[in-house]
């Protein structure tokens, strides 16, 4: 079982670079057993056109390295305290994707302006508050999933219907499903952050999506499951 979950996760990590979502290896994706006690993910620094599913790293939820020659991403504390608090993420990616970077970077949230937006997130893409220097002090990358869960937490918003959040200063995380589903979630997420900067310059007073609009796109089906099978009768 978790040679297949190797192939989807090493899979996934080669679309970073066929989505045109990272520069050099600034990105990693994971996935979850189904039993939610292991992970698989990217090992750290390894190019992309290098990568084979016998490489991909797996890890216990608890943290340890499970037979593996390579070291893990640099954010595996990150994907694991994600794993840990959303049940519904089963596949994560952390990407540096241009336009949703600028906005992590400028601590701006991405407002719901739109439909596709709302097919994918259902409300404004949140960005996290810094790390305090204590917080990078006792140990950066765990810190750093803590905070995407306060952030969730405090802000009473659903990791279910948003599964994407922008860290300060640094880049988005984004979830869903399975891994593939996780990076459709971030090639949504790049392409509304691309609209979003530059509806700043048209119209910087564009209003959210009205509430009843935004609910009917949450309500539909994508992906896979939309196309076969159930039919989105009008
Ligand atoms: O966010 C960062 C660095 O800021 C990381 O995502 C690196 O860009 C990739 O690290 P590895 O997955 O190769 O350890």
């Amino acid at each position: 079982m978790l040679e297949q979950l190797r192939e989807q996760v090493c899979k996934a990590n080669k679309r970073l670079v066929t989505e045109n979502l990272v520069t050099l290896t600034w990105g990693n994706v994971s996935g979850i057993s189904e039993d939610r006690k292991d992970i698989v993910i990217k090992p750290s620094g390894v190019p992309y056109d290098e990568l084979t599913p016998e490489q991909m790293v797996i890890v216990s939820i608890d943290g340890q390295v499970i037979d593996s020659p390579l070291r893990p991403s640099s954010d595996t504390p990150t994907h694991l305290e994600i794993y840990r608090h959303f049940p519904n993420a089963n596949g994560i990616a952390h990407t540096h994707s241009r336009y949703a970077t600028i906005f992590a970077q400028a601590r701006r949230s991405i407002r719901c302006t739109g439909t596709t937006h709302a097919d994918h997130f259902r409300g404004d893409i949140p960005v996290t508050r810094a790390l305090t220097p204590h917080e990078v002090e006792s140990g950066y990358e765990h810190e750093t999933g803590r905070l995407i869960v306060e952030t969730f937490r405090e802000n009473q918003l659903d990791p279910h219907c948003l599964p994407a959040i922008l860290l300060a200063g640094h880049a988005p995380f984004v979830w869903g499903p399975c891994p593939d589903r996780a990076m459709d979630n971030s090639v949504a997420l790049e392409a509304i952050a691309e609209m979003a900067l530059h509806l700043e310059l048209l119209a910087p007073n564009a209003p959210g999506l009205e509430a009843h609009i935004l609910a009917k796109h949450q309500s539909r089906k994508h992906g896979p499951d939309a196309y076969y099978g159930q039919t989105n009768t009008p």
